[in-house]
């Protein structure tokens, strides 16, 4: 057997006596081009490439379905607590009159953002910001709940990088040694996007992809 996977139900699956006339495969990560490209070796050894890019767009459809359903589930129970830290360098965010922004601090207290001005603006480190500075910045997890009929209207300027980055050699020394091996935005991203953790809205996703 080739589509062989220790977690149950994870590959080949077949001739099991409670479902004796059920028999699947499974492709798991089937949204990593690179997961598809690998099972598709299996069943085909001298490749497949219209099955591989079928099978690739339709489990990449299938998770942009998925989590715009846990969206929904979470909008139409009055809980947009979707917290989540940002994957641009910084993101600046001004908002209408309607709050709603919460941001958690160190101690994991929500605390809400109140607006000095209507004409303030929110500037949110993101988890690009925190390898950059070798973790002196922590990327800041936030939130958005809204509560009454008022419509909240946000814009924000997410920033993105080209190009490698890495820490500064003067952000890096015995006592805070080297967290992140350089990398590209646009890899961070891709990564981010072929994942299948339901904890994509994680910092964690950063130290995953290029943490030392
Ligand atoms: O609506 C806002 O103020 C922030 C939205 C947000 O967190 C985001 O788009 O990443
Ligand atoms: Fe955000």
């Amino acid at each position: 057997m080739k589509n062989v996977n220790p977690k149950p139900a994870h590959g080949y699956m077949g001739k099991i006596s409670t479902f004796p006339i059920h028999e699947g495969l499974g492709i798991e990560y089937a949204t990593s081009e690179d997961e598809c490209q690998k099972f598709t070796s299996l069943m085909w050894p001298d490749g497949n490439g219209h099955f591989c890019e079928t099978v690739h767009s339709y489990a990449k459809m299938a998770a942009e379905l998925q989590q715009l359903l846990v969206k929904m589930l979470c909008e139409s129970y009055g809980i947009e607590k979707h917290s989540h830290t940002d994957k641009s360098f910084v993101s600046i965010l001004h908002q209408n009159h309607v709050k709603g922004l919460e941001i958690r601090t160190k101690d994991g207290e929500w605390i809400s953002y109140e607006p000095s001005s209507h004409s303030s603006f929110a500037v949110v480190a993101g988890d690009v910001c925190m390898a950059w500075s070798n973790d002196r910045i922590k990327s800041c997890y936030h939130r958005v709940i809204v509560e009454g009929e008022d419509v909240r209207y946000a814009v924000g300027l997410f920033s993105f990088l080209t190009g490698l980055i890495k820490a500064p050699e003067e952000l890096v020394d015995e006592e805070h040694p080297l967290q992140y091996y350089p990398f590209e935005h646009q890899g961070l991203l891709d990564f981010y996007q072929s994942s299948n953790s339901l904890n994509k809205g994680d910092s964690n996703m950063v130290k995953a992809y290029c943490g030392v």
